[in-house]
């Protein structure tokens, strides 16, 4: 199973804003993280991937076939969960799934097996006849991942699906998007660069419409060793000194006293300073601040 996508490029305004550019990736089963900052293209990239947007020059397909040709063929293998939507707050839980169920063309069997086994993966049985206006924002989120997955799809595309998630629903979602991406194309799109990290077969980094990294975390970590340094200041007047020159992904204040993080090609020089194992989070800040 694969995703193809070949030299892909897509502008908006006839032109004027080039939003994705010459984009070319091969996906297959596993979890994808795409990370980009604002701008990026990554809406871009998954409203082609979901047939939402058609591409100016470039062609997707899916197992060599170009979705654009497959159709409804290809809409039946996928499942989309698009950024925090307005919910139908009226409806149920179960009433959603089962209008989603419909939406997607599933006959009345299918839908009440996957709506029973969804409605359990996601955690959500005892709330399924609650109205979604109840819903904290961790329970919208399973309930839009559960919708993404109805007609269990072989490929899964999930915009920020942790948004405005506490860091126990972001850990409970990040563990679930791990275990359904055994046998399937997940591709989560994300700001939060913990989300992904140990989760992903690969990392997909866009900046300003190109691709400049695909690759798996650890490659991409051991690509920043010798770039990331912890160096010790002594008070807010010294970290302030060091930001003019410096990235400065994290302050710590520990026993050993304040550390300044530093993404930076060189060692900080006049400092204590020792160097650190890189996190995605510094090669995030190293290739996009
Ligand atoms: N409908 C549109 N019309 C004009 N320009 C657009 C449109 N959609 C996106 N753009 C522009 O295309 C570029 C890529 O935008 P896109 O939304 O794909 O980025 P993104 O990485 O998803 O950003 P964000 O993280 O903010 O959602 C940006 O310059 C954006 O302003």
């Amino acid at each position: 199973m694969k995703l193809h996508i070949d030299e892909v490029s897509k502008s908006y305004q006839k032109g004027k804003i080039k939003a994705l550019d010459g984009i070319e990736l091969e996906l297959t089963p596993g979890v994808y993280g795409l990370l980009g900052p604002n701008g990026a293209g990554k809406s871009t990239l998954i409203n082609l991937l979901v047939g939402n947007l058609k591409a100016d020059r470039g062609t997707i397909s899916y197992n060599d076939v170009d979705i654009t040709k497959l159709g409804r063929q290809y809409r039946e293998v996928l499942g989309y969960m698009p950024q925090q939507q307005q919910l139908y707050d009226d409806f149920t839980g179960t009433r959603f799934l089962w209008y989603m169920a419909a939406m997607k063309g599933l006959s009345r069997k299918q839908a009440q097996a996957s709506i029973t086994t969804l409605l359990n993966v996601v955690n959500l049985q005892e709330h399924a006849h609650k109205r979604l206006s109840s819903y904290s924002g961790g329970m919208k989120q399973r309930i839009l991942i559960a919708q993404a997955l109805l007609n269990d799809p072989a490929i899964l595309i999930l915009d920020e699906p942790t948004a405005g998630l506490d860091p126990k629903e972001r850990i409970n979602i990040r563990n679930f998007i791990a275990t359904i991406a055994l046998n399937k194309i997940v591709l989560v799109a994300t700001h939060v660069v913990t989300d992904i990290e140990c989760i992903a077969k690969e990392v997909i980094l866009l900046k300003k419409g190109k691709l400049i990294m695909k690759d798996e975390p650890t490659h991409l970590l051991k690509s920043m060793e010798g770039h990331v340094f912890e160096v010790n200041v002594t008070d807010s007047e010294a970290i302030n000194k060091l930001q003019e020159k410096y990235r400065i992904s994290n302050i710590s204040n520990d026993s050993r006293g304040i550390w300044a993080r530093v993404v930076s090609d060189q060692a900080p020089e006049g400092y204590q300073v020792q160097e650190a194992r890189p996190n995605l989070e510094d090669l995030y800040l190293y290739h996009f601040d």
